[in-house]
Formats: structure tokens, C-alpha cells, sequence
């Protein structure tokens, strides 16, 4: 399976808003997609993997002076444990790297274990707790961070 990875347009949208609605209690909507991706907002930075022409996961990031903090990242159910989400993520860390970004960070609930487990084996430890960061269930989320060194990680 080749996968590759291309940025995020309008085209790919309604697959995004089907794995979206598969994988979040709380989907986020095609508006904010669209807002994300419109060019209004400078800190965005978002990307799609590809099987062909499958949209079969997507990354969100935001690029904030010397930080990137993932505000989504999902995989498409039947594309899960293939490392796609390990290949979005270490993209993202090389185009961090490049823009001389020295962290990555992201919120995480804190029942989401597959996620968390995926973060830790990238090198993201747990450095707090946002209480009842989640609107629909009061959830806490687990912040998580990674140094970026300049030696590959
Ligand atoms: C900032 C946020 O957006 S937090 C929310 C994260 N997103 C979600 O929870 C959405 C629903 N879940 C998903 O879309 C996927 O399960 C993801 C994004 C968490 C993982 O995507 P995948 O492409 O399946 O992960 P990938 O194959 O790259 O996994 C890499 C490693 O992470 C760990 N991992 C990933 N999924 C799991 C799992 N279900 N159970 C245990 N470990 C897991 C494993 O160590 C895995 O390596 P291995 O397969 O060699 O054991």
C-alpha cells in the first residue's frame, strides 16, 4: 500500500467529514474545515494521506512562533495500524524542523489510549491536564509535548 501525503483542499473534503463523523464523538464540521484550510488563518497548516486517489487519514496543525500544536489527526477505520498516522505525524515534524520550530504539543482525551499510545511512541510525553477541556462530556485532556532536536528523533 503506497500512501502518500499531500496538503488538505476542497476537493477532499467530504472524505474527511466521513472519517471525521467515524472516528470523533464530536465531529467537527465542514465549515470549520473550510475555515481552516480558506488561507485566513496564517498559523494553519493541514494535510491529507492518500491511497490513490482515497483520502485515508488527515493532520491539523497550527504553527505558532516557535511551536506546532496538532488540532486533529484521524485515520480512516479500515486504514487504522498501517503507520499513517505515525507518517503524517513524522511530516509534519520534518516541515517543523525545517521552519525551526522546537516543540510539538496537542491535547488528548484522556480515555483515548490508542491515541495516546500512538503519541508516546513518537516521543510525546504527558506534561498536564486541561480539566473538562472537552465540551460534550467535560472530559479532561492529557497535554502532551515533544522537544524537537536538530539530530533526527
Ligand atoms: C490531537 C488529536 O486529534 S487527539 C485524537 C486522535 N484521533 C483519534 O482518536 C481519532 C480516532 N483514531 C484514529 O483515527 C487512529 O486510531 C489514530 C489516529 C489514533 C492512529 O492512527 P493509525 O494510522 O492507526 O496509527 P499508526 O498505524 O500510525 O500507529 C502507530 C503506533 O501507534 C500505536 N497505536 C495506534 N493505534 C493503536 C491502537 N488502536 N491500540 C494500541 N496502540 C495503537 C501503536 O504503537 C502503533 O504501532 P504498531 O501498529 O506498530 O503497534
Amino acid at each position: 500500500m503506497i500512501i502518500t501525503i499531500d496538503y488538505m483542499n476542497r476537493n477532499d473534503l467530504d472524505q474527511i467529514l466521513a472519517i471525521e463523523r467515524s472516528s470523533f464523538s464530536n465531529p467537527w464540521s465542514k465549515q470549520t474545515f473550510e475555515a481552516e484550510i480558506s488561507g485566513e488563518n496564517k498559523f494553519a497548516y493541514y494535510l491529507v494521506a492518500r491511497c490513490k486517489d482515497e483520502v485515508v487519514g488527515y493532520l491539523g496543525a497550527w504553527f505558532i512562533l516557535s511551536e506546532v500544536h496538532i488540532t486533529n489527526i484521524a485515520v480512516k477505520p479500515s486504514h487504522r495500524r498501517r503507520g499513517i498516522a505515525k507518517k503524517l505525524i513524522n511530516f509534519l515534524i520534518t516541515q517543523a524542523k525545517e521552519r525551526g520550530v522546537t516543540a510539538v504539543t496537542l491535547e488528548v482525551r484522556v480515555s483515548n489510549y490508542p491515541a495516546q499510545k500512538l503519541y508516546r511512541k513518537l516521543g510525546f510525553k504527558e506534561v498536564g491536564v486541561r480539566p473538562k477541556y472537552y465540551q460534550d462530556n467535560n472530559e479532561d485532556a492529557l497535554i502532551m509535548w515533544k522537544v524537537l532536536t536538530k539530530k533526527k528523533d
